[in-house]
């Protein structure tokens, strides 16, 4: 037996993007729950941040031109005439050579322009001696210099962080339309897998690792993660558990039984899930090659070789993708690759795209990385790795001080 609809690194993103399309489902939830969901609507300003003008700092508010020519050694002067409380409305107006004193974030005073800080004068019993000058609009916030009414703050497909959290929250803005959480379902195979939470294994017998990689990573990404558990080398047991666990989910990993054994089912089931079903089986690359991708309906099914270091890095390039377009999100500027050094030469295969476990140091002022030897499955290769680093397939190699992509793994 041969794999077959073997594919590039290059084409297996190009086809991501072609046959999973996002979910359209949109829920409205509180803005606290929000974190790491994928924004559904774009949040208009409905109101200018902040809505008064504020000072920056702790000083007094002043017209500017009244402080011009003010030195150390030559102060200007002007009239403390009160003080702006916090949370308050400033009404009283700024006359002609006089100054009142604001704190950090107060309302600026009609007709005042800029605040000089209070390092920079000095109030003696009421008489402000000015020891420097201070420009118009210097240390104020002005109406809408954060966020203007009626603009666009954040875009429809937006990965919510913590800032746009913030921002959402600034314009009063309660709750907000999101896509529906995406549900993983994930199944390990294999006669010789046992639940991790196997005290005593018998000989012949290994833990479920990639259940763990596997849930963990999709929590991580913001969404839910179903384990239906482990299935053993039993076409019907392995297809009914899949198929039932397939109709909960919006997105099917499978794991283990994807190589051209006589007892690897994956593809099998995988086909009996619906049309169109697998697209890719075998992709030209390192590790991981025997990995599988298919569509069962509009649900994205994805095979992954059972080596746990195999699993997880495959996981992490196309599941992530795949998650990333189901959830609606749209990236905007992604880093998503930063360029390390090597500290050794790399030999890779041409035609093949080869993800190297590094180490990253740091020595003066650059990251270098290091490779961490070891067979795809070895699961600490990954605990000691900070990175992989991508040789694409057109390189025969990398050599020793070359720049090279890393994608992180912290
Ligand atoms: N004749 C060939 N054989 C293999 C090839 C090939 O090109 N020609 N490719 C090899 C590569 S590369 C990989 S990777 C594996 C992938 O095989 P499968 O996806 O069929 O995975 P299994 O055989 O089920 O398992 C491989 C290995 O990983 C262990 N494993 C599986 N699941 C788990 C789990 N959940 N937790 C921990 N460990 C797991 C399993 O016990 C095996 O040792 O195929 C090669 N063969
Ligand atoms: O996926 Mo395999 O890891 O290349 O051993």
């Amino acid at each position: 037996m041969q794999f077959f609809k073997v594919k590039t690194v290059e084409e297996t993103f190009a086809l991501i993007e072609d046959i999973v399309q996002s979910i359209k489902v949109v829920e409205e939830i509180p803005l606290d729950q929000s974190l790491h969901r994928i924004l559904a609507e774009d949040i208009i300003a409905t109101e200018s941040v902040p809505s008064f003008p504020r000072s920056t700092v702790d000083g007094y508010a002043v017209k500017a031109k009244e402080t011009f020519g003010s030195s150390e050694t030559m102060p200007g002067f002007l009239n403390v005439v009160g003080s702006v409380k916090m949370g308050e409305e400033a009404t009283t107006p700024l006359s002609h050579g006089e100054a009142i004193y604001i704190p950090t974030g107060g309302m600026m005073p009609p007709n005042s322009d800029s605040v000089i800080m209070i390092e920079h004068c000095e109030d003696l019993s009421g008489l402000l001696n000015t020891y420097k000058q201070v420009a118009p609009g210097e240390n104020v916030i002005q109406i809408g210099e954060d966020v203007k009414e009626g603009d666009v703050l954040i875009t429809k497909g937006t990965k919510l962080r913590p800032q746009e959290l913030g921002a959402i929250a600034a314009i009063g803005k309660t709750q907000v339309a999101v896509f529906k959480q995406l549900t993983i379902g994930y199944l390990s195979s294999g006669d010789e897998i046992v639940p991790y939470e196997t005290e005593q294994i018998q000989i012949g017998q290994v833990r479920d690792i990639n259940a763990l990689t596997i849930t963990s990573l999709v929590q991580e990404w913001g969404a839910k993660a179903i384990y239906a558990g482990i299935v053993s080398d039993d076409y019907t047991e392995y297809q009914q558990r899949a198929e039932e666990l397939f109709k909960e989910v919006d997105c099917l990993v499978l794991s283990g039984g994807s190589s051209v054994g006589a007892k690897d089912y994956t593809t099998q089931v995988i086909e009996s899930l619906g049309e169109p079903g697998v697209y890719i089986h075998g992709i030209s690359i390192k590790p991981g090659k025997p990995t599988i991708l298919a569509m069962a309906g509009d649900k994205p099914v994805i095979g992954l070789p059972g080596h746990p270091a195999s699993a997880m890095i495959i996981f992490s390039l196309f599941g992530g993708e795949i998650i990333k377009k189901l959830s609606g999100e749209i990236s905007g500027n992604r880093l998503d690759r930063v360029q390390v050094r090597l500290t050794k030469n790399i030999h890779s295969s041409m035609g093949r795209t080869d993800y190297i476990r590094v180490k990253l140091i740091e020595q003066e002022g650059e990251w270098w990385a290091e490779p961490i030897i070891g067979k795809s499955g070895l699961i600490s290769t990954l605990v000691q790795s900070d990175a992989v680093v991508e040789i694409k397939s057109e390189f025969e190699g990398a050599r020793q001080g070359d720049f090279v992509p890393a994608i992180l793994l912290r």
